[in-house]
């Protein structure tokens, strides 16, 4: 069959150059409202402002005395899944650096970023939401994800390929925020009883970690379309950061969508499902999602940072032996929970309710 020409086949992989088309009104296979779903407080009902994400200082939380610490730790993993964090240690001028990088890979013309397209049953490169049915609904945004660690485990087109600049600011951004992931991995072992140790030897050196990089384009109908549907992540922790300064990310705590608002110089740190599993459900990975806007574009950059592809993930030993607790999750070789995970579509925390011994339905 002759290949489609550049600009027809872009449309499939480049919501960025399809949308420059359609000022007015959404196509259809992009439109999917949940009116059941919609509920964002702006202001909760006594008028009051909403509670927002908490805000962890890392200054702060290392001068704290070792009780005030777990506690600080413990209540926000398990209560929210989520926080921001500044005074974090990553240099500004790097994250300012990565910022700009990224927002001019997304200006690339699209023949350019066609070169590390999605292929056939791949979930590595540039393109759209990954369709597992012909009906599904697609999502408003363009992303390019891959593995960068182990470095054996790296696709020789993507990262190895990037415009050097580009690929060198990623190199140094990913060693930065890995110094930092180490750190709250540790803090958050202490927290909920895992010993640090085994914590640590499930994330460092070949821990796997990968980067998502999204371009969310202004939508003529907001209303109508959703930019990344709600999900946790799968790994252990998420690193987010916001590229452009514009607003998007929502969480949901307790039934409610939260709308996140990033602090300048802050990361937002999501516990993802690794971690809700290691911790035998003490951590609770948070449930997100990302609106779009009617005006501007959105761009974010994420880092998730999982355990490495031959360890098992598993409610920790250590916490189990400790408590004396019962395992509320299967345990299952990294490689073959992430063969799980792509298998499934993204659905709020469906994916986790498959780890779970006891489903959520059956309970
Ligand atoms: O765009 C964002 O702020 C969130 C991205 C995200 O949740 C993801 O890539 O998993
Ligand atoms: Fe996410």
């Amino acid at each position: 069959m002759a290949s489609l020409p550049v600009h027809e086949s872009s449309h499939e992989f480049s919501l960025q150059e399809l949308a420059k088309e359609f000022k007015q009104v959404v196509p259809d296979r992009y439109v999917q409202v949940d009116p059941q779903d919609s509920a964002t407080i702006l202001v909760s009902e006594e008028g009051s402002l909403p509670p927002s994400v908490p805000l962890i200082d890392m200054k702060d939380l290392i001068k704290m005395p070792p009780s005030k610490q777990r506690k600080t730790l413990r209540s926000i993993c398990h209560d929210w899944g989520v926080f921001q964090v500044v005074n974090h240690g990553v240099d500004k001028l790097l994250v300012e650096k990565m910022k700009k990088e990224i927002a001019e890979f997304f200006k690339l013309p699209v023949e350019e970023k066609l070169r590390y397209k999605l292929t056939e049953g791949e979930y590595q490169g540039y393109g759209q939401t990954i369709l597992h049915t012909q009906d599904q609904k697609v999502d408003w945004a363009d992303r390019f994800y891959m593995i960068t660690n182990p470095l054996h485990a790296r696709k020789p087109h993507l990262l190895p390929e990037f415009p050097p600049v580009l690929r060198d600011t990623m190199e140094n951004y990913m060693q930065e925020v890995q110094k930092l992931a180490m750190i709250l991995f540790g803090l958050i072992a202490e927290a909920v009883d895992i010993n640090k140790k085994e914590m640590e030897d499930v994330f460092k050196d070949d821990g796997m970690q990968s980067v998502r990089m999204t371009y969310y384009p202004p939508c003529p109908r907001p209303d109508q379309v959703v930019g990344l549907t709600p999900h946790s992540d799968g790994s252990g922790l998420t690193v987010l950061l916001q590229v452009n300064d514009v607003q998007g990310l929502q969480v949901k705590k307790d039934g409610v969508w939260i709308p996140v608002n990033f602090l300048p110089d802050a990361f937002v740190v999501n516990i993802g499902d690794v971690l809700e599993i290691m911790s035998n459900g003490v951590c609770k990975s948070v449930e997100h999602r990302v609106t779009v806007n009617a005006k501007k574009e959105r761009l974010s950059f994420a880092m998730f940072f999982n355990p490495k592809l031959e360890a098992d993930v598993g409610p920790a030993k250590s916490l189990l032996i400790g408590t004396g607790e019962q395992p509320l999750y299967r345990s299952l070789q990294m490689k073959h929970y992430l063969d799980l995970f792509f298998s499934c579509k993204l659905n709020g925390k469906t994916f986790l309710n498959k780890m779970k011994i006891i489903a959520d339905h059956e309970a």
